[in-house]
């Protein structure tokens, strides 16, 4: 497996041929079991604090579209919830599917949604650096966010309005004065879980905080996710659209999924 992707040659299933964590006992995504999560009353809310200068480059790396973030100092931080300490934001992407029928990662009480939006940041208070944090157990938090098909989402209009510009992988566009917090949805509850990144190298460092309440895209936004190439300008292989770039759900291995709301 030369390198990993979503097809049927380098994907989900073939990864642990590559990445041996992919079977290991925190792995991400899972399906939400509404009835299993323990409501924690000690859970306090987890509160965001975003500078939109912080926002730097838009990218395609092949596997997703991406917003980077300067995180060389603790401008835009996620605190609370589950956390310990102020957590740094660094990037931003999504998931989808070939259709609006299905594309997120993490389900609920085994509902497809359409697609799925993640907000990265790492453990600045402990570790001094993203790459040294994704090594640890308490190195990451995930913010987690469906979306499910409604109305047009003016906030997602900058991005979209963007993906002409990195069409290709490896291409990178100047992305800035953008604020995370307009993709976030009014109620603010959420189940949290010790998981992994979900992609290669499926490292077992993230918290994860996965938001209750999807946000709304139109059809027609998430289908211009689907027209992002995963493959460079200059491929002599066929260009091939990024159609799909979710991983299935992952064994629980006894995990507790928390809740924090009743
Ligand atoms: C150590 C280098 O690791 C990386 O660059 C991973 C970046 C990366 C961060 C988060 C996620 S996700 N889908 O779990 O939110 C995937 C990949
Ligand atoms: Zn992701």
């Amino acid at each position: 497996m030369n390198n990993w992707g979503y097809a049927d040659h380098n994907g989900p299933n073939v990864w642990h041929e590559l990445f041996p964590l992919a079977n290991g006992e925190r792995q991400s995504p899972i399906d939400i079991i509404t009835t299993a999560a323990i409501h924690d009353p000690s859970l306090p809310p987890f509160n965001v604090d975003y500078d939109p200068s912080s926002a730097k480059v838009i990218m395609n790396s092949g596997h997703t579209f991406s917003i980077e973030f300067d995180d060389g100092e603790d401008k835009s931080v996620v605190r609370g919830g589950p956390l310990h300490g102020s957590y740094r934001l660094r990037q931003l992407h999504f998931h989808w599917g070939p259709c609006d029928d299905y594309g997120a990662e993490h389900k609920v009480d085994g509902r497809d949604y359409p697609g799925e939006l993640h907000i990265v940041h790492w453990n600045s208070e402990k570790y001094s650096s993203f790459v040294d944090a994704a090594q640890k157990p308490d190195g990451l938090a995930v913010l987690g966010i469906f979306l499910k098909i409604g109305e047009h989402n003016v906030n997602l209009e900058k991005i979209t309005n963007a993906l002409d510009d990195i069409n290709f992988k490896g291409k990178q566009s100047s992305f800035t004065n953008f604020d995370p917090s307009c993709l976030l949805p009014v109620c603010k509850d959420f189940w949290t879980y010790p998981g992994s990144l979900t992609v290669p190298p499926l490292l077992e460092s993230v918290m994860w905080i996965v938001l209750k309440d999807p946000i709304a895209v139109s059809s027609r936004q998430l289908s211009r996710f689907r027209r992002v190439f995963s493959t460079t300008e200059t491929d002599e292989t066929e260009s091939c659209y990024m159609a799909k770039n979710y991983r299935p759900v992952q064994p629980l291995k006894g995990r507790n999924v928390r809740a924090s709301f009743l």
